[in-house]
């Protein structure tokens, strides 16, 4: 018997991993290395809390915000709905939404292939009136495949601001290519790393029973 399918929308890591403008490099070097003498191999990771598909924690906008240890992960474990996005302009408006989401996790694509060996600087991002719109909706997650919910050249942070008005979590980076709008069940948990302002995830979609 079939079971339900698994979309994996991660980003694979590797050196070269496209990053944000003058973030940390992936990296990845060898501890130790398996020998006639030495029973294993084991390697040491350089890499930005925000590599890839990744969650952000309060704390990487707000000072004193939760770290990434200490987040409720009910956020990361459910049903969502992926939107397709392509369509919108500069920002996702209310105007790009459906009348109601219908899920208390929404996903946005805007990509009509994913970036992944080089850095694209002009990426859709959020306005903070569809954060607002998504809370009254009872949002408590947004994902999306571009690097952040705010754009690249924004100093306010505005889509940043409204989710830590509103609580709501975050993924970014995540890579929807291939992905049928539509109902999942969302797997994205962060690693808690404490004092973390980010965590890579491995993010996936399960089809739903
Ligand atoms: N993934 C990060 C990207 C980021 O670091 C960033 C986002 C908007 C404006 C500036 C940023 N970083 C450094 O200047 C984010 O959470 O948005
Ligand atoms: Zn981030
Ligand atoms: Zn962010």
């Amino acid at each position: 018997m079939m079971g339900r399918r698994i979309w994996d929308i991660s980003q694979p890591l590797h050196p070269g991993l496209p990053v944000w403008p003058g973030d940390t490099q992936f990296a990845q070097a060898k501890t130790w290395q398996m020998s006639e003498s030495l029973p294993v191999n084991v390697s040491a990771l350089t890499m930005s809390t925000h590599s890839g598909a990744h969650a952000d924690a309060p704390l990487h906008y707000s000072e004193g915000g939760a770290d990434i240890a200490s987040v409720d992960l009910a956020a990361y474990l459910g049903e969502c709905m992926v939107i397709d996005a392509r369509r919108a302009a500069h920002l996702i408006e209310s105007s790009d939404l459906p009348e109601d989401v219908g899920a208390d996790r929404v996903l946005f694509r805007t990509f009509e292939v994913f970036p992944r060996d080089n850095w694209k600087a002009d990426t859709t991002a959020i306005a903070p009136e569809t954060v607002n719109r998504l809370a009254g909706q009872g949002v408590k997650l947004i994902g999306i495949d571009g690097p952040s919910i705010d754009p690249q050249e924004s100093k306010d942070m505005s889509a940043h601001k409204a989710v830590l008005k509103h609580d709501i979590r975050v993924l970014e980076g995540l890579v929807l290519d291939d992905v049928p709008e539509g109902r999942y069940e969302l797997i994205a948990l962060p690693l808690p790393i404490v004092g973390g302002d980010a965590s890579p995830v491995r993010a996936i979609l399960r089809d739903l029973p």
